[in-house]
């Protein structure tokens, strides 16, 4: 679904230079949940912008689904992201104006697609919130308007969906419904979920982590635990990658 091969990303110049991205070769397969891991400033962040086409990479190779993003215009990027991606962010990002219901719809809208009151019933109740669509963002509760922002993400039916942090402004029983939300999306509908988190409960909901440290792969885990990621996570050292080449 999504490769990454020598990815390189430099911000800065001079003695303000900071290599984000350091030569990282990941393999996201279709269908599959996984977490993105690393100490702060370990360019966690930075892959998942540049995996989105959201930034460029200065070298290396990303492809999506076969589209090479650091080839594409930024126009075609736009457009790739519209139809195939979904994005959820710590901070809900929600247009406080609109209703839940219209927040939903927002990527159609934006996409001129048409728009069937149906379906956002659908989405709207899939994350839990039938009930809900007519509030504003300020009427919900924290877990609410992220459940609103995983409504959004999924409308278009995205190929792929980018989690930055999606339960970092949540206590721990909300985040834990937004996992499994999220678990949900990639066994019921087969969507590909990649996610930044620095949790290690947050991260055993997902199938595979990638250690990240120092803008580079040291690692991963399959079918982790919140003992074993922590257990990694503590003992971070640069290692071998163990992801699978393009
Ligand atoms: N726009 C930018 N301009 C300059 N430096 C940047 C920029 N974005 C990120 N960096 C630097 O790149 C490195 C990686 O940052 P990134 O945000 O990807 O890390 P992270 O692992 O997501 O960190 P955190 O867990 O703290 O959010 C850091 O040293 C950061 O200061």
């Amino acid at each position: 679904m999504a490769c990454l091969t020598a990815v390189h990303k430099t911000y800065g110049r001079g003695d303000n230079r900071v290599r984000a991205l350091d030569g990282v070769d990941i393999y996201f397969a279709a269908g599959t949940f996984t977490a993105i891991m690393g100490p702060s400033g370990s360019g966690k962040s930075t892959l998942l912008q540049c995996a989105a086409g959201l930034d460029r990479v200065d070298e290396g190779k990303i492809l999506l689904d076969g589209a090479p993003l650091h080839r594409l215009s930024e126009r075609a990027l736009t457009e790739l992201r519209r139809d195939h991606m979904g994005f959820i962010f710590q901070s809900f990002n929600l247009i406080p104006a609109l209703t839940a219901r219209q927040n939903v719809e927002l990527p159609l809208r934006l996409a001129g697609r048409v728009i069937d009151p149906g379906a956002i019933d659908k989405g709207l109740a899939e994350v839990g919130l039938a009930e809900r669509g007519e509030h504003r963002p300020a009427e919900l509760s924290g877990g609410q308007q992220q459940r609103v922002a995983i409504a959004r993400a999924l409308v278009t039916r995205p190929k792929v969906i980018f989690a930055d942090e999606p339960t970092g402004a949540l206590d721990s029983r909300t985040a834990r419904e937004v996992l499994a939300l999220l678990r949900g999306v990639v066994e019921q509908h087969g969507q590909t979920v990649i996610m930044v988190t620095h949790d290690p409960v947050a991260a055993s909901y997902s199938q595979q982590v990638v250690f990240l440290a120092d803008g580079r792969v040291t690692g991963e885990l399959i079918e982790p635990t919140a003992e074993s990621v922590a257990m990694r996570m503590a003992a971070l050292e640069p290692g071998e990658s163990e992801t699978k080449p393009c």
